[in-house]
């Protein structure tokens, strides 16, 4: 029985631009509170996953409930959702933030603010939280709090003459920040005896218990072995497990309002679990759902295929399992002339695109051709319908279309001032419309409309190196807009090469041509006959290389009568083989798919 009154409870998030601290912060606040040793504290808890920690990123948001005795004599439960600082996971931030009443919000003392510590604000003010700005990092000798402050205070807008200066790293002043959890924060309001309602916060697989929700208990309470209903589509389940993560899942007889734990209840797969779904009692339910949140939509879709062909079955079962834990992640068979039997993979944004394809390979062990990342276009076509479009390779012909609208994003970009220049020329060239451009000290906030087409193939790696790595830059969905698109083919030896047609605004065709056509001819090797590569659009050519043949026997340098070496050549072109496509009579290397599809035009 967990009865803590509300006055002793406070939830709260931790929000940060990438680095800033926040995994660091929360360990310190973990190991303060007593929640570990300090041999478990060698590696961050919060971040789990392996690839999250080689980053040093999070993804996925956990949660921990700390006790924290605090000075007035009270000891309070405190719990703490971790939140994703990149903008692929936007969403996992807002669905935390509505789980609890106040943010930690850490900025970097020798940094300053950032863009993603702009949106993140933004989003805990959309949820009514109270901010309290912690200011990081005060051991670094480059740290100038002072400036910091007004920074805060000039660009977010909110008060910080009282935001507390810290070193998460040496453990400077982290009771102040719990001390301020307890008196800034406000406590949750709910009411225990009003029918159950508890927001769907998360689910994720595990491999022992199935599948485990995260909730956050707004009324009522959420008992053990009792039944519930899911509001959004009257599904029951009897609930097997009730518990509270500190760290270790701690089972307990029930959770009351104000209350964020784990349930488990027999439930096969994440999907059927409807992140931002209220959760009530099945014999005496709420009348009312809680406010959701918006629902994660793929904007980045991309093939893989299997290098090996034999492979399929295990990349089709990998995917299966990664959907199990993330249901923001969506695939559907594909089949491309050029690269076989494969998935066709939609994403919340690049990183998470690099994420599940590095798991792929890693945790799976499959080696995968990924095509160039699309985004979702809008097809109107003269006979009156409207399609989405997520593979260019489908895109109908031009004739048979009316109009294509593509979707835009609203960027923020945060750069100190030497850099603006080639920053701005950056949007420019990316067809990008200026909303707006300000300055704190000597930092520019540019907020632009890009095309989001035009930020998928490179746009975060060349704004890193024109920026020699001081830009930081965040951004959001921001609507359809109609454009000139056209769809460019390349044919080798006039066979389209399907997974390598790509679309681009009329005005880049020629030059994103000219180019993967250019680098094909370096990577194709020569066969026994010319090869014509080509870029077009619809019928008409707009670049084209030519391959000149070559007569090539590989035995021809084995003179003499050495069979075994003569054999072993063989071999060793029948395994290079294996790594070709034979495309009408040509032979393309998976490494010349590889090398295209990397566009940097
Ligand atoms: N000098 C110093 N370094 C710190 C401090 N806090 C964190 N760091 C370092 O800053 C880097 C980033 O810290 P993290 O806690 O991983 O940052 P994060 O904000 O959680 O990053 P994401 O999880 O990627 O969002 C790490 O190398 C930390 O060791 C601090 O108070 N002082």
């Amino acid at each position: 029985m967990t009865d803590t009154p509300l006055s002793l409870i406070r939830n709260f998030s931790i929000i940060a631009h990438i680095d800033h601290g926040k995994s660091t912060l929360a360990d310190r606040l973990i190991q303060t509170c007593g929640g570990l040793t300090e041999r478990e504290m060698t590696n961050q808890v919060l971040d789990n996953m392996d690839i999250e920690r080689e980053r040093g990123i999070t993804i996925k948001a956990q949660t921990v409930r700390l006790s924290y005795p605090a000075k007035d004599g009270k000891t309070y439960v405190l719990n703490l959702m971790d939140t994703p600082g990149h903008v692929d996971f936007a969403y996992e931030v807002s669905r935390s933030l509505a789980a609890c009443e106040g943010s930690l919000l850490v900025v970097d003392a020798s940094q300053g603010v950032e863009a993603q510590t702009l949106a993140n604000v933004y989003q805990a003010i959309d949820a009514h939280h109270e901010i309290v700005p912690v200011l990081n990092k005060i051991d670094l000798p480059a740290a100038e709090p002072e400036q910091v402050r007004q920074q805060i205070e000039e660009v977010v807008g909110i008060p910080a003459d009282d935001a507390i200066e810290i070193s998460a790293k040496t453990g400077l002043n982290i009771i102040g920040v719990l001390e301020a959890l307890v008196t800034r924060l406000p406590p949750p309001v709910g009411d225990a005896d009003a029918p159950l309602q508890a927001l769907l916060v998360d689910s994720w697989y595990d491999a022992y218990l199935g599948v485990i929700i995260l909730v956050r208990v707004k009324n009522g309470r959420l008992k053990r072995h009792s039944k519930i209903r899911m509001m959004s589509n009257g599904a029951t389940h009897t609930v097997e497990q009730v518990g509270v993560f500190s760290p270790a899942m701690r089972p307990l007889d029930d959770l009351g309002p104000g209350e964020i734990g784990y349930i488990n209840a027999a439930i096969k797969t994440v999907a059927d679990c409807n992140i931002g779904d209220t959760i009530t009692d099945d014999r005496r339910p709420a009348s009312q759902a809680l406010p959701g949140f918006k629902a994660s939509i793929p904007v980045v879709w991309c093939g893989l295929f299997p290098i090996d062909a034999d492979d399929f079955e295990k990349l089709r079962e990998s995917l299966g399992k990664l959907r199990l834990n993330d249901a923001s992640f969506h695939f559907e068979a594909e089949t491309s002339a050029a690269l076989g039997f494969g998935y066709r993979c939609g994403f919340l944004g690049l990183l998470h695109l690099e994420i599940i394809q590095e798991r792929l390979t890693r945790e799976f062990n499959l080696d995968l051709i990924a095509t160039a990342p699309s985004v979702v276009y809008r097809i109107h076509r003269t006979n009156g319908t409207e399609e989405e479009l997520h593979n260019p390779a489908d895109m109908p012909d031009g004739s048979l279309i009316e109009s294509i609208e593509e979707p835009w994003i609203r960027a923020t970009i945060m750069v100190p001032d030497e850099y603006l220049g080639p920053v701005l020329t950056l949007c420019n060239d990316r067809r990008g419309r200026q909303v707006d451009l300000t300055y704190v000290g000597t930092r520019a906030m540019a907020v632009y409309r890009l095309p989001l087409n035009e930020v998928v193939f490179d746009f975060y790696d060349r704004l890193k190196s024109v920026s020699r790595g001081y830009a930081s830059f965040d951004y959001a969905m921001d609507g359809y807009e109609e454009s000139d698109l056209v769809r460019i083919s390349i044919l080798v030896n006039l066979e389209p090469v399907d997974a390598l047609s790509f679309i681009a605004h009329r005005s880049a065709a020629e030059t994103r041509g000219r180019s993967i056509c250019g680098k094909l001819k370096d990577l194709i090797p020569r066969q026994l006959f010319k090869i014509a590569i080509q870029a077009a659009i619809g019928g008409r050519v707009i670049a084209r290389e030519t391959i000149g043949a070559l007569s090539k026997d590989v035995t021809a340098k084995c003179y003499g009568g050495d069979i075994s070496r003569k054999r072993k050549l063989l071999d060793k072109q029948k395994e290079g083989k294996k790594r070709m496509r034979q495309f009408g009579k040509v032979e393309i290397p998976q490494t010349a798919f590889l090398a295209a599809l990397k566009m940097d035009a």
